[in-house]
């Protein structure tokens, strides 16, 4: 095979992967969009994100900063030198990651050492299956952190909130795959899609998860008892309410695809792979012989538009949010005045910061004074130019949940007013919030371009030994808008959610599949 040409196609697979939504999924989230009422806040977040799904593909650019841990599947003829085509998917990966079409997401899983080129023990994972056809079908899903952190794996029979008991029938499955949609909420970026894998072992069952999520988001089943399941899983998991990021809303699931395998006597494994609604997977047909690309896969059909101007229109309807406009430093006082609901638009500064720097925090000093400032939950993708400077290539929110043991203490600590992140946090950054006065403000996750288009100016960073995800940081923005969703009053529109959402769940506990 030509090599070279082998080598632009997966490129071009990448780039295309990370920055343009395939068509199904653009159907679905359109169609999603209809169905929400103007004025509300997942109507306002749809459009967000629709937004957002535009930009990245005018700009070439990430539609989600999470780049996620690239997976390649290849079904290649016999004959086909498989060591060749992996060491040219390397060679791309490491391109397209220069380019700033992928984030630098490999890291040492015990000291957090960042490769810097998405290469390394494990990464990219690259699979190759053998098949009599004569061209090659190469596939790859850039899943993220935040939604692969809400896949779930249930072990039949067991008890589940809610849904009281799951037998290991068909209703038992029904009930975990309704609960996998709950647990998750808004954090892995509802409204999301889930592939279900029914039996195998633990690891085989996961796999073939995943594996539905290559599947078409229109596709119909060929059996029909999953059929139905899928169906019916579809219809009522819109009923959970959990909506457009976990804000409450018509649409928490885009799509459902069930797949089974045999099990062993003593096991009997349901595994969900939760994927976030940025559901980048596209796939390609290719020349054995030439290495070019014959096909794009899952882009047939008419284009899906989506118009620029919906996020102005939905805030002049009359219900619209109160909207705040702040700038750092923040008083205790202005904090105080906010309450869950609102708009903020930010202008002035913010400080990034994730995992490593809220562990850093935790015990040693800041680098900069953060008394009155904004922390972001969120790891960039970044590119250096030729004078050293950084521009910010895609900048949306990670999942905040994961900071909730240090949150509190560090705001009180270092005197910060405000954090921004998406998901929402617990118990004890809402009682540390009306303590010292601050508020949790939750961004749109995945609209990575919108919000890095708000970003002015890079002024500095700190810490970059946790390498560019994690690093803290300053960035000087205009305009970024978020949501007031945890307030210094006590209020948790995350809690709220979590708990008509759960009663919700309750209202399907009655057998369905018998
Ligand atoms: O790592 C990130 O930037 C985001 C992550 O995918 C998340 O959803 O938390
Ligand atoms: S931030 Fe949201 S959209 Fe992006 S990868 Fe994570 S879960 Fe997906």
């Amino acid at each position: 095979m030509e090599m070279e040409n082998f080598y632009e196609s997966m490129y071009q697979l990448i780039v295309e992967t990370s920055t343009n939504l395939p068509k199904d999924v653009r159907r679905a989230i359109a169609a999603a969009k209809l169905k929400e009422s103007a004025g509300t806040r997942s109507a306002m977040s749809l459009a967000t994100i629709t937004n957002n799904i535009k930009m990245a593909d005018e700009n070439i650019s990430p539609i989600c900063q999470d780049t996620g841990l690239p997976t390649f599947k290849l079904k290649v003829p016999v004959g086909a030198n498989q060591i060749e085509m992996k060491k040219e998917i390397k060679r791309a990966i490491e391109q397209a990651t220069k380019d700033g079409k992928l984030r630098p997401n490999s890291v040492d899983s015990i000291s957090g050492a960042n490769s810097g080129d998405n290469l390394g023990d494990g990464t990219p994972v690259i699979k190759f299956e053998q098949w009599e056809k004569d061209y090659i079908d190469a596939r790859l899903i850039l899943k993220g952190g935040g939604c692969e952190n809400k896949n779930i794996q249930y072990s039949l029979p067991c008890e589940l909130d809610g849904l009281g008991k799951a037998g290991r029938d068909l209703d038992g499955i029904r009930k975990c795959i309704m609960h996998s949609v709950y647990q998750a909420q808004g954090q892995g970026c509802s409204a999301g899609f889930i592939g279900v894998g029914i039996g195998g072992d633990r690891t085989s069952g996961y796999e073939l998860a995943k594996e539905q999520l290559f599947r078409r988001v229109d596709d119909v089943n060929e059996r029909e008892d999953l059929r139905q399941l899928e169906d019916y899983v579809l219809t009522h998991a819109n009923e959970l309410g959990i909506g457009t990021m976990g804000f409450g809303g018509e649409t928490t699931l885009l799509g459902c695809k069930v797949g089974v395998i045999n099990r062993i006597p003593a096991s009997f494994f349901v595994s969900v792979a939760y994927n976030c609604w940025a559901y980048r997977r596209l796939g390609v047909y290719i020349d054995p012989v030439n290495g070019s690309i014959n096909e794009w896969l899952y882009q047939d059909g008419e284009e899906v538009e989506f118009a620029q101007d919906e996020v102005a229109a939905t805030q002049e309807q009359s219900e619209a949010p109160r909207e705040v406009v702040l700038e750092a430093p923040i008083t205790e006082e202005k904090i105080r005045e906010l309450k869950v609901g609102d708009v903020v638009r930010i202008n002035g500064m913010m400080y990034t910061g994730r995992d490593a720097i809220h562990k850093y925090l935790s015990d040693n000093d800041s680098p900069v004074d953060l008394n009155g400032q904004i922390i972001y939950h969120c790891g960039p993708v970044m590119m250096k130019d030729e004078d050293g400077n950084y521009h910010v290539k895609a900048a949306g929110p990670t999942t905040s949940i994961r900071e909730e043991p240090y949150q509190g203490d560090i705001m009180k600590r270092f005197g910060i007013r405000a954090v921004i992140g998406k998901g929402g946090m617990g118990p004890k950054t809402l009682q540390a919030l009306g303590e010292h006065g601050g508020v949790y403000l939750n961004a749109i996750g995945g609209a990575a371009q919108y919000y890095a288009d708000c970003i002015k100016s890079v002024e500095g960073v700190d810490l970059m030994q946790f390498g560019i995800p994690e690093a803290m940081w300053h960035l000087k923005v205009e305009g970024f808008t978020a949501v007031v969703t945890m307030d210094s009053h006590g209020n948790s529109l995350h809690a709220d959610v979590d708990k008509s959402s759960l009663e919700k769940l309750a209202q399907f506990k009655e057998p369905v599949f018998n």
